[in-house]
């Protein structure tokens, strides 16, 4: 029996099985986890992915690598899981946390990694009940990629919002963005919508800005990788033409996070590094979606995984230490916590 649980992740003492998110939602295939090659071979591939969950298993698979080698250089292996994805701020938030406890020795290493696990549980609870405390009967919310339970430790950011509000008794119509080119939206909050029981539909991305013309959204929810310390963010590639088309329709448009994606040391969104990510993604070769290829074999090809949000495009921060607005923003509360 696992320690710990998530929707996606099974800790046990000496390793981890991940639910692979590639194989969703066609398969539910848990994968154990060994090493920290093993890892970064399953985060590269987005079979374990979601920004929370990023760092939540980065820490643990190097404490237990560490518990495994007690003369090896934890900093090594650190490093190493640090590189991995370079966007999620998350990562570096349990790393940092995991680094500050080295010289208490392996034990407390685990410990602190089911401190960040059960902190993950608890900030989702109240961001989602805060981003829920947003919504109302009739709201029909479009939202983009993945933030459910798969990519936390508990009900998830944006869609956690969206599980509270059906909690509630709020009733929703939810449109899902695809979200090319790894289709996250199309496979994994299409899966998440029915699992919860949400009314939903499934639409190409290039179609949200239509939507919003004909006046069918009234909320946009989205998750972030990492907030700098003016308000802009970096989030899946496509929310920043979602945040574009919401500004010029006036819809309200709403990025939901744990205060561990704020990144103070971020100043703007051209701080933000931008993972870019292989052509074969683009090409329909992706591998992990079968070898169905529609590109010219060497089509050339730009595919960076994010895009930055300016702070001006947002309404509202909505973190578990509060829902700010652009004057917060600007006075930097949402900064307040992480040091
Ligand atoms: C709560 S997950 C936050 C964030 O992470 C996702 O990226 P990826 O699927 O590449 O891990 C997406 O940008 C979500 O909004």
């Amino acid at each position: 029996m696992p320690h710990l649980q998530s929707r996606s992740l099974r800790v046990y003492v000496d390793y981890l099985e991940y639910l692979d998110q590639t194989q969703l939602p066609q398969a539910e295939q848990w994968v154990r986890c060994d090493s920290p090659e093993e890892w970064q071979h399953a985060v590269k591939n987005l079979a374990i992915r979601g920004a929370p969950l990023i760092g939540l298993s980065a820490a643990f698979v190097l404490a237990q690598t560490a518990a495994r080698h007690p003369q090896g250089s934890w900093q090594s292996v650190s490093d190493r899981l640090r590189a991995t994805r370079p966007t999620a701020v998350n990562l570096m938030y349990c790393l940092d946390a995991m680094e500050a406890c080295f010289e208490q020795g392996a034990a407390a290493l685990a410990e602190r990694a089911a401190e960040l696990f059960a902190e993950d549980r608890a900030l989702c609870q109240r961001m989602a009940g805060r981003g829920a405390d947003l919504l109302q009967s009739g709201d029909r919310v479009l939202t983009h990629c993945n933030t459910g339970a798969l990519a936390t430790a508990g009900v998830g950011t944006a869609i956690g919002a969206l599980a509270v509000a059906q909690q509630r008794g709020v009733e929703l119509h939810v449109y899902v963005d695809e979200t090319r080119p790894l289709l996250q939206g199309g496979r994994l909050t299409a899966w998440e919508m029915a699992d919860l029981g949400i009314p939903y539909q499934l639409i190409a991305d290039s179609m949200a800005a239509s939507l919003m013309a004909a006046g069918k959204v009234d909320k946009v929810m989205v998750g972030a990788d990492r907030i700098c310390a003016n308000g802009d963010f970096a989030n899946k590639v496509g929310t920043y033409m979602l945040a574009v088309a919401a500004h010029y329709h006036n819809v309200p448009f709403y990025v939901v996070a744990p205060y561990t994606t704020v990144d103070p040391a971020c100043a703007s969104g051209g701080d933000i590094p931008i993972e870019q990510r292989d052509a074969a993604e683009i090409r329909g070769a992706s591998g992990a979606f079968g070898d169905v290829v529609w590109a010219p074999e060497n089509a050339p090809v730009w595919n960076p995984a994010f895009d930055v949000t300016p702070a001006a495009l947002v309404t509202a921060w909505v973190l578990d230490t509060g829902t700010f607005d652009a004057a917060a923003i600007a006075r930097g509360e949402h900064c307040q916590g992480r040091g």
